[in-house]
């Protein structure tokens, strides 16, 4: 079943100098895929990442989700389908610093008003998932990066979305971090089969995704599969990365 569909999408930035960040790009998402998007830096990854979030409109082309074409929604209709079909987790984590973990967890929820009870069993379910039971009365300024991250993943998913778009969610975390991170974004695409898209620079994030899309300049460049091994992948996101671009520098210490 076919969650995202691109189709035939341009995306040109107007202003003094025009600058066409996307050309001509079809691809499409099957529902239960891992994504990963990469490409140097100005290729065009959060320029088709904000085209799918809806945050922003292709200039041309198609972009449907779950067969709807969110383009073509009123404001408010809109607004309701980003709240209920997508997911969001962002570099920066989003959370309401002053809030507890459970009541961010729940803000979707909350603003759907969600019952009580309902809430309460989707929070308990959520939080096992990603192993923050035990902190989920604590305050965001109390937690460290990757809970905090952990946090934002638990909100993303609650509504069962069905696409979580992800965009650099190791950009702030150290090694460590980014593997729990990493770990509990794959463990919900393999057992709950949440289909997941990821933009990302860092190699190792992007070796826990099923299938790598590279873009160059604004188009399609290549695309690998993961296969089995995850560390043969990412030796080969190594090698896509050396030879269309991006950012390999530091990379000789990393272990996978
Ligand atoms: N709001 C904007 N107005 C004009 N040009 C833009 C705008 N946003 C992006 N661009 C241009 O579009 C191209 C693609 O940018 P985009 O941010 O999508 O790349 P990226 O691959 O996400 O880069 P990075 O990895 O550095 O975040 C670049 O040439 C960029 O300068």
């Amino acid at each position: 079943m076919t969650i995202l569909e691109v189709k035939a999408v341009n995306k040109v930035y107007e202003g003094k100098v025009a600058t066409q960040a996307l050309t001509d790009i079809h691809f499409t998402i099957q529902k239960g895929e891992f994504v990963g998007i990469m490409g140097p830096s100005g290729s065009g990854k959060t320029t088709l990442l904000n085209m799918v979030s809806t945050i922003d409109r292709p200039t041309s082309g198609e972009v449907k989700i779950g067969g709807a074409d969110p383009f073509r929604m009123k404001k408010n209709e809109l607004a309701l389908f980003r709240r209920r079909q997508l997911g969001f987790v962002f570099q920066d984590f989003n959370l309401l610093d002053t809030l507890t973990v459970a009541e961010n967890i729940v803000l979707p929820l909350t603003l759907d008003r969600r019952p009580i009870k309902e809430m309460e069993s989707l929070l308990r379910q959520t939080a096992a998932r990603l192993g923050i039971t035990e902190i989920l009365n604590k305050r965001v300024y109390e937690i460290s990066g990757g809970q905090r991250q952990r946090t934002a993943i638990a909100r993303a998913i609650i509504t069962l979305p069905v696409l979580l778009l992800a965009d650099e969610p190791t950009g702030s975390l150290d090694s460590n971090a980014s593997r729990v991170v990493m770990e509990s974004l794959a463990a919900i695409n393999e057992k709950e089969g949440t289909t997941l898209m990821l933009v990302t620079h860092d190699p190792l994030a992007a070796s826990y995704c099923n299938r790598i899309v590279f873009i160059k300049d604004g188009r399609l460049a290549a695309e690998i599969h993961r296969g089995d091994n995850r560390q043969t992948f990412f030796q080969k996101i190594i090698d896509m990365l050396s030879f269309w671009g991006g950012n390999t520098n530091e990379l000789s210490s990393i272990r996978v």
